[in-house]
């Protein structure tokens, strides 16, 4: 993976008015450039607050956010390209969905652009075929799917080509074909060279997804590396309450005699592919 920095934080803190504890505390990591991210961590321990930080809608009381290498810088101006940069897709659609249909939302970014009609049209039925909207674009809002709504939400981001996407719990409430639609159309973004960060809870689906993964608590980054890394060290996660996933708790739980040397599958299918060796290798030699 190219180790190049995309967003990193280096001490930062901050503190909403009237709380006692800080959101963020000294909060320190970077996310490779071109990774597909997952930031794990329990509710309230401030994966929000710091996706707020990274298009810079929030700025640290301490410390210095940064992205591509260089520390943000807050002018008018300079927050503006950022947003350009770096696109932020919220978990509840409805706070982002703001015109009443897919294709007036999904343009309404690019026009306010300057972009001519006609390119604003083909970005258009580029990003709404890639997260499979196609056919929905006069439709009410108000009439779609959850799981549209969503795709819809993120396509309006996708359509200014940012660097950097920041997606909070995209998964969550969606059932498993809409789940998989939207893990699809990531998929194809990551494809295209974007860096992709997702807030979940879903520890199954970061441990098969990403490929960094960092772990907040309280405000600061309890973890940070590989998902083999992070759940091979699966009492520091118990410690803090964070369940493993399945397919990692399974593979661990074997002999490490077993399974030494070899790193953990990540789906069922590699699963069962490396157990059968392991059993028809125990086989041979028992
Ligand atoms: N607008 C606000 N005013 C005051 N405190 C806030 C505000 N937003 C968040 N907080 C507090 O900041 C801390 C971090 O919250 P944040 O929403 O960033 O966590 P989170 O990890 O995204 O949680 P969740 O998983 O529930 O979305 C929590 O203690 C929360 O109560």
């Amino acid at each position: 993976m190219d180790q190049e920095s995309s967003l990193a934080c280096d001490g930062v803190v901050f503190h909403y008015p009237d709380t006692k504890e800080p959101a963020l505390h000294e909060l320190t990591f970077s996310i490779p450039a071109g990774s597909k991210t997952a930031v794990l961590g329990h509710n309230g321990s401030g994966k929000s607050t710091l996706f707020l930080h990274a298009v810079g809608i929030l700025r640290p009381q301490q410390g210095t956010v940064m992205q591509g290498g260089k520390a943000l810088s807050y002018s008018k101006k300079e927050l503006a390209a950022l947003r350009r940069k770096v696109g932020l897709v919220f978990q509840d659609p409805e706070q982002q969905l703001i015109l009443s249909t897919p294709l007036e939302d999904v343009s309404f970014g690019l026009r306010g652009s300057g972009m001519a009609e006609p390119a604003i049209a083909a970005r258009c039925r580029e990003v709404m075929e890639l997260l499979n909207l196609t056919g929905l674009g006069d439709k009410p809002i108000h009439q779609l799917s959850l799981g549209q709504k969503k795709r819809t939400a993120l396509a309006g981001v996708l359509a200014m080509e940012p660097e950097l996407i920041l997606l909070d719990e995209p998964t969550s409430y969606l059932d498993p074909l809409s789940e998989t639609q939207m893990l699809k159309g990531l998929e194809a973004i990551h494809a295209k060279g974007t860096t992709v960060v997702m807030a979940t809870h879903d520890m199954d689906l970061a441990y098969r997804w990403a490929d960094w993964i960092i772990v907040l608590e309280h405000g600061r980054c309890r973890a940070a590396g590989t998902p083999e890394e992070i759940f091979a060290g699966r009492e520091e996660l118990l410690s803090i309450g964070l369940g493993l996933p399945l397919l990692a708790d399974l593979w661990f739980s074997l002999p490490a005699s077993l399974t030494a040397g070899q790193s953990a599958p990540r789906t069922a299918g590699e699963f069962k592919v490396k157990l059968h060796k392991l059993l028809a290798l125990n086989h041979s030699y028992s």
